[in-house]
């Protein structure tokens, strides 16, 4: 049986040492496309590693290779074809500011299994630590297609519909035809966003963008928009992956500031009839 839920969920942690260098960082902010245009003093802190921020989604590919990338989908209990394999939705809590440069140990483990009877969801849980206590704790909703009918709890929905009334900023950021294959530098080499023939096996027209280079470029443009560029004010990151993104395309991101301490988003594609792309998406912030 490609999901066994119960073998899945009582599997012991997968623990794992990571590290990450300014390289690291840089390399990520140009794969999410950060960096232009190149003279921008904003952009710089992003790009140049004499003033470099680290965006806390890069806490998403720290340590690739490490528990919870892709290698987090060989675990007991789950057995599936990569080309069935979707990014459901991620959330991130940020314990304390990410170091340019660091040390941790990363700790991996499946907490939900959901049968969606049409696919299966499941929830892997990453916390990572260093010297100093909790960095990060990272939730990765996995949507594997056809996978369901296990006769599983089913789990929350996913439904939420964007705030009501205008949203407060709109920006659009444009999503470079090699930006797929920049971004899958940072560690996930899943072919689904670089082989054409993959991507067709897959269900796809051609290669799509990694959901999470989605999610960094929507919450740069949100740091950068409404939270004056200051990375180190994000404290929790959620959102649902709802439709494909493809490269060369554009992002509308709309954002709504629901309190003093959130902002809702809601990205879709400018460029398809303005498609959903992220939904259930919010910001908390200091
Ligand atoms: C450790 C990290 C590992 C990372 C692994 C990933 C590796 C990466 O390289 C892979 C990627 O980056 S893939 C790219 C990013 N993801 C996407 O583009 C997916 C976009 N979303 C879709 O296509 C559809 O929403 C789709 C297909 C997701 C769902 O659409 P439908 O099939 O039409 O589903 P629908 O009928 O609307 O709903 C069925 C039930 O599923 C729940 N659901 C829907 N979308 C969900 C989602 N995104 N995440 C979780 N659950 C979701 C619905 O609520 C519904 O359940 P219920 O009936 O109980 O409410």
């Amino acid at each position: 049986m490609p999901i066994d839920a119960a073998k899945a969920l009582a599997a012991g942690p997968r623990t794992g040492e990571i590290s990450w260098t300014p390289k690291d960082v840089l390399l990520y902010h140009l794969g999410i496309g950060a960096g232009l245009p190149a003279t921008d003093p904003d952009e710089l802190r992003y790009v140049l590693e004499s003033r470099l921020h680290v965006l806390p989604s890069f806490a998403t590919v720290a340590g690739s290779g490490a528990p919870g990338v892709i290698s987090g989908l060989s675990m007991p209990g789950v057995d599936v074809d990569l080309a069935r394999v979707l990014h459901g939705g991620q959330a991130l809590t940020v314990h304390r500011p990410l170091p340019t440069t660091g040390e941790a140990t990363a700790t991996s483990r499946v907490v939900a299994v959901y049968d969606k009877v049409k696919a299966a969801v499941l929830v892997l849980r990453t916390e990572v630590f260093d010297a100093d206590g909790p960095l990060w704790t990272n939730d990765a909703q996995i949507f594997l297609r056809g996978e369901g009918g296990f006769g599983g709890d089913r789990g929350p929905s996913a439904r939420t519909e964007p705030p009501a009334g205008p949203p407060d900023r709109t920006v659009e950021r444009a999503v470079r035809e090699d930006q797929a294959l920049l971004y899958r530098l940072s560690g996930d080499w899943n072919p689904l966003h670089a082989d054409p023939e993959f991507a067709r096996v897959a269900g796809f027209e051609r290669p799509i963008l990694h959901g999470l280079c989605t999610y960094g470029m929507t919450l740069k443009a949100v740091v950068d928009t409404l939270l004056d560029g200051e990375v180190t004010r994000v404290r929790e990151y959620r959102t649902r992956f709802a439709g494909v993104v493809y490269p060369g395309g554009t992002l509308r991101v709309r954002m709504w500031r629901t309190s003093g301490t959130e902002v809702r988003v809601a990205v879709s594609a400018a460029d398809r009839d303005d498609a959903p792309v992220l939904a259930d998406t919010v910001v908390a912030h200091t």
